[in-house]
């Protein structure tokens, strides 16, 4: 493609996605389809340009009234993601002065707001949290995620797949904390290679892998995931089950369960039952209530904690929304624990990066239950010879919860807390 017409086409693509009222992946397939002649590396090129004029939109937006045309061009031109060459081959004389302008700006001379890119609401509890470390994140939160992997435990041997991916041209080394996991070094396609179409590999980021760790399902028993979404979790914890015993993925979304359901083809596992429910005191959670050994909440959050993948949710999140998330959260926790037996465990988890969203909702649960006994993430993590070290908090020895953060473990930001039923 001609680099005039590529950079047109980001930047119409970016128009539509820069309006924010839809998700940036779904405005980015849906124009894949209306475009069915880009090639790979074209579709490459305009996810990456967005997904970088999303990460630093308050950057952008201050640099791009000093430019000229119309605004989206003017992002476009600012996060082109390829050869600078090849993009000021696409430019005139005058825009090729402004990029060399805008690419010489020192960040150090910056305003914060224009070096983290993150809206003002979020900036102080992050900085609550973290103190100066915040910068850390703000910059880790600025990259790309690397590409996961989780090797089908039931199926094949993670050193194994290592091999035949390294066989493929594919470069992974196993990830650090999940023995599960495969990291890539980049992002090849997957699902033309014989470990995806015979389920040996899913995506999966490493973070969300120790989230199925740690509820320990076994051989034999009856297991829950409540917000099963497109079987992220589900599929990790129906291979540590050894494709035995029973595991429900619920879900209120019959569309979200439905993209299980060719993963779970390709998994082998024939232990997992998807069910639509309508909401959380759903008849069918009722009819099994003290019945599970096992129950995850996977709940419905913010999604904060992986704006490296999803930089659009910075923008399309609000104080408002989280509050009203965290009422869902509560309820949802509630229900969900009444489907587990005496001597069964709960875990509730997130991908927020907000206290209200985790350690509030957690400590809540807790008062409110005294029939649960919490358990420390890092007994669990080091029961399991996972090692827990730098990666729990709370509680007088900083071992109560788990807490993943982008800067520190190179997964997306996680959340997790464990209870017994006594
Ligand atoms: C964080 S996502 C789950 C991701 C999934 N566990 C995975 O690993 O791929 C949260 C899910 O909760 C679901 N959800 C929202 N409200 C719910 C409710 N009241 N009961 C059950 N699930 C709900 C959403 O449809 C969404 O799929």
């Amino acid at each position: 493609m001609h680099p005039k017409a590529l950079l047109d086409a980001c930047a119409d693509l970016l128009e539509q996605v820069l309006r924010l009222d839809h998700p940036a992946d779904a405005v980015v397939s849906r124009f894949f389809r209306e475009h069915r002649s880009l090639g790979p590396r074209e579709r490459a090129t305009l996810a990456e340009t967005t997904y970088e004029a999303l990460r630093r939109k308050l950057y952008y937006d201050h640099l791009a009234p000093s430019g000229r045309g119309p605004k989206a061009r003017r992002i476009a031109i600012l996060a082109f993601q390829g050869p600078r060459d090849f993009l000021k081959s696409a430019l005139d004389e005058q825009e090729r002065r402004w990029v060399d302008e805008c690419d010489a700006i020192d960040p150090k001379d910056l305003l914060e707001r224009h070096r983290h890119n993150l809206p003002e609401w979020l900036v102080d509890p992050l900085k609550a949290q973290l103190g100066d470390e915040f910068w850390a994140l703000s910059d880790a939160m600025l990259q790309p995620a690397p590409l996961d992997l989780r090797v089908n435990a039931l199926t094949d041997k993670r050193e194994d797949v290592v091999h035949e991916l390294k066989l493929a041209g594919i470069k992974g080394n196993p990830t650090p904390y999940s023995p599960w996991g495969i990291r890539l070094a980049d992002k090849p396609a997957l699902t033309k290679l014989d470990a995806f179409a015979r389920g040996a590999i899913e995506v999966q980021d490493e973070g969300s892998q120790l989230l199925a760790l740690l509820l320990e399902a076994r051989r034999g028993e009856m297991v829950v995931d409540f917000c099963a979404g497109a079987g992220g979790k589900t599929l990790a914890i129906g291979a540590a089950m050894r494709n035995t015993g029973r595991l429900y993925a619920f879900d209120v979304s019959a569309h979200r369960l439905d993209a299980l359901k060719p993963r779970l083809a390709r998994s082998k596992l024939s232990n997992v039952h998807p069910a639509a429910i309508a909401h959380e005191r759903d008849d069918r959670v009722k009819r099994l209530a003290g019945k599970i050994d096992r129950v995850i909440v996977d709940a419905p959050c913010s999604g904060l904690g992986t704006l490296r993948r999803n930089p659009d949710l910075k923008w399309r999140q609000s104080p408002e929304a989280v509050t009203e998330m965290t009422a869902k959260q509560d309820a949802i926790l509630g229900s969900a624990a009444r489907l587990v037996k005496p001597g069964g465990r709960l875990v509730y988890a997130t991908c927020s990066l907000l206290p209200p969203e985790n350690e509030t909702i957690a400590q809540a649960f807790s008062s409110a239950h005294p029939d649960f006994e919490q358990l420390p993430v890092a007994d669990i993590l080091d029961g399991l010879k996972l090692g827990s070290s730098g990666l729990t908090t709370g509680g007088e020895d900083g071992r109560s919860y788990l807490r993943l953060w982008p800067h520190r473990h190179h997964t997306d930001g996680f959340f997790a807390a464990v209870w017994r039923k006594r």
